[in-house]
């Protein structure tokens, strides 16, 4: 990976033992149906598009999140207009003149630090952006260069020399009301929302935008993928007939009515644990064509042992995951998919076999470093998980329970659940971290196990 990620924050040395929530022991095989949230990749993308059209539109089934709700409330400051309708997941949104003089808190979410100072640039003044700790540390160069090299002034908010461009929060962008737009060369080797945030904002530039991936790997294609499918059905034209160059003509982004498909990623961990504990788990709306990389989730989960058919369901199609509690260890390239990793590091630890995680180094620039976080925790629990230059090898040996520290990672908290489900003694220290993109799931998982009487009680 040529951009480097500085260290992350260490996480306090005691874990609030006290706090943290006792994974529930799975005590038979599952036989659940579980209802998934919208899709955080979508709903982000489809806000920021919302904001940038031609006229007021709808979203529907949207995610309501920490990251979401971080998405709404940085647009509002820019003057866009995003109301709730009948329910929290319908979303109004009305396109204004974007504001500058305005803060945005990204909290840890990548869609809100990488999709909005391209946004910010077509502001008429300064747009602040700052985070929470981690995610001072994640990389934000090569968005910002790109920036530059389109005319668009950005400062260093932070400890950067003066004069030298930031590569991290926090940072100002300060827009003038328009952008010229033109060509620009970006390392996207640590991170694919890179492309992303600059393509979403470059219809609304002078003269479009012509983006020439410059790195030597590019992770997350599939969410790549989503941009231009999101841009096209907004009536954008966009011309990736060549590998690694993405051209996005200037003209309107159309305002539309349309619904979230569920989160595929946030999926993973609820099917997964069919294999863990035996049984099935089904997810109503799984689509039948999706950008979601959690479309490779049946297919990874059959390898790992799963059998997994769709039903028709009241709302599309219903994925049905059964599993014999026999988990079979898998060499996967993830690069296209490293959102899912952590839900696989858990099941690997739990196979009968070892597993070779591969292509994921950019991991390490995460919500945390989640191939230390990963290796640290599974070791901690008895496990054998070790880093390798980009992935993980995950030898399974007898576990047993722990605090499992999240590090302020969503994903790294279901993966303790999951653990958890066959090892007793597991507690999640800040289960609630998933609130970034799943608020209330130890209370779905309670659920999906069939367990009574709140936190704690089955395990
Ligand atoms: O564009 C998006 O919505 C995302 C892209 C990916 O980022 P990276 O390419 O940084 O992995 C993914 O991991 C993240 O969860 C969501
Ligand atoms: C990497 C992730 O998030 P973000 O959008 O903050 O990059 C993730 O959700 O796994």
């Amino acid at each position: 990976m040529s951009a480097a990620v500085p260290p992350h924050p260490q996480p306090a040395a005691d874990p609030g033992v006290g706090d943290a929530w006792p994974a529930p022991v799975a005590t038979g095989a599952l036989d659940a149906t579980v209802e998934v949230p919208g899709s955080k990749s979508l709903t982000n993308r489809l806000l920021v598009l919302a904001a940038l059209a031609d006229g007021p539109g709808t979203l529907r089934g949207a995610l309501r999140s920490r990251d979401a709700d971080l998405m709404i409330a940085s647009l509002r400051d820019l003057g866009v207009a995003v109301t709730e309708g009948d329910d929290p997941a319908t979303l109004h949104v009305t396109p204004g003149p974007l504001r500058g003089g305005t803060r945005v808190d990204t909290g840890l979410a990548g869609t809100v630090m990488r999709f909005l100072p391209p946004v910010a640039a077509l502001a008429d003044g300064p747009v602040h952006f700052d985070g929470d700790p981690q995610a001072r540390v994640r990389p934000m160069g090569p968005v910002l260069a790109a920036l530059h090299t389109l005319g668009i002034r950005v400062t260093d908010d932070g400890q950067a020399p003066a004069g030298r461009l930031p590569t991290h929060l926090p940072f100002t962008v300060h827009g003038t009301g328009r952008v010229g737009g033109g060509a620009v060369d970006v390392d996207a080797s640590a991170s694919s929302q890179f492309v992303s945030g600059l393509l979403l904002a470059a219809a609304r530039y002078e003269r479009g935008l012509t983006l020439r991936h410059v790195g030597s790997t590019l992770p997350s294609v599939p969410h790549i993928e989503m941009t231009v499918a999101t841009l096209r059905d907004a009536g954008v034209r966009v011309d990736d007939s060549r590998s690694g160059i993405w051209q996005v003509a200037p003209g309107p982004v159309a305002a539309r009515d349309v619904r979230v498909e569920p989160d595929l990623s946030n999926a993973a961990p609820f099917l997964a644990a069919a294999l863990v504990a035996g049984g099935t788990v089904r997810v109503p709306g799984w689509p039948a064509s999706t950008t979601q990389p959690g479309a490779l989730v049946p297919q990874l989960l059959e390898r790992m042992g799963a059998v997994t058919t769709t039903e028709p369901g009241a709302d599309g199609d219903v994925l049905v995951v059964t599993g014999s509690g026999e988990i079979h260890g898998v060499d996967v390239d993830l690069r296209a998919a490293g959102e899912l990793a952590p839900t696989f590091a858990a099941l690997a630890a739990l196979a009968d076999s070892p597993t070779r995680l591969r292509g994921i180094a950019h991991l390490r620039g995460h919500e945390t470093d989640r191939l230390a976080a990963l290796a640290t925790e599974i070791t901690r629990m008895g496990g054998r998980c070790e880093e390798t230059r980009d992935g993980l090898v995950i030898t399974p040996q007898p576990l047993h329970g722990s605090v499992f520290r999240t590090y302020a990672d969503h994903r790294m908290a279901t993966s303790g659940a999951l653990l958890g489900l066959r090892v007793p003694g597991v507690r999640v220290e800040d289960v609630a971290t998933t609130a970034k993109t799943l608020p209330g799931f130890d209370a779905m998982w309670e659920r999906m196990l069939g367990v009574a009487g709140g936190p704690g009680a089955a395990a």
